[in-house]
């Protein structure tokens, strides 16, 4: 079911979420440090390649694992709330619908388990 890939507008659509995504997120106030040695171009094209996969497009992220890739930065709830808020704003404005920003939402959020605390 690629719905959801297509709702996003395919893979340039999540490109150019993504990379509003990640010129956000080194100026968030409390989680932006850690993206200040960021190359936001790979962050970007790790990412789209990890939505478009969640989303049902014909990607495959072949990147690190969620634990591996976030090893060592001890995170916590506090900071995927944060994250999630960034990135709901480079969703709207990039014009993703209401309801397609939840549906992306829903995909990730099981993800984060991977690394709290790790
Ligand atoms: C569901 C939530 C998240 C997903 C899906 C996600 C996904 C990713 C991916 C795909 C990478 C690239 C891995 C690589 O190629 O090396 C990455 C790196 C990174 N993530 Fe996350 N992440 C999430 C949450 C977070 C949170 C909450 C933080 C901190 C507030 C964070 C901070 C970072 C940092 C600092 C990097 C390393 C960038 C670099 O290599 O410089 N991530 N993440």
């Amino acid at each position: 079911d690629d719905t959801l890939y297509r709702a996003w507008g395919e893979k340039p659509g999540i490109r150019a979420v993504m990379d509003d995504f990640v010129a956000r997120l080194p100026q968030h106030e409390r989680i932006g440090r850690r993206f200040k040695m960021t190359d936001p171009q790979h962050l970007a094209s790790q990412l789209t390649e990890q939505l478009c996969e969640l989303a049902g497009g014909p990607c495959k992220y072949e990147g690190p694992d969620m634990a591996s890739a976030h090893e060592g930065m001890e995170l916590q709830k506090a900071d995927f709330n944060a994250l999630v808020e960034v990135l709901q704003a480079a969703m709207q404005a990039r014009g993703i619908a209401f309801a397609d920003q939840n549906r992306m939402l829903a995909k990730l959020a099981p993800l984060h388990r991977e690394m709290l605390g790790r």
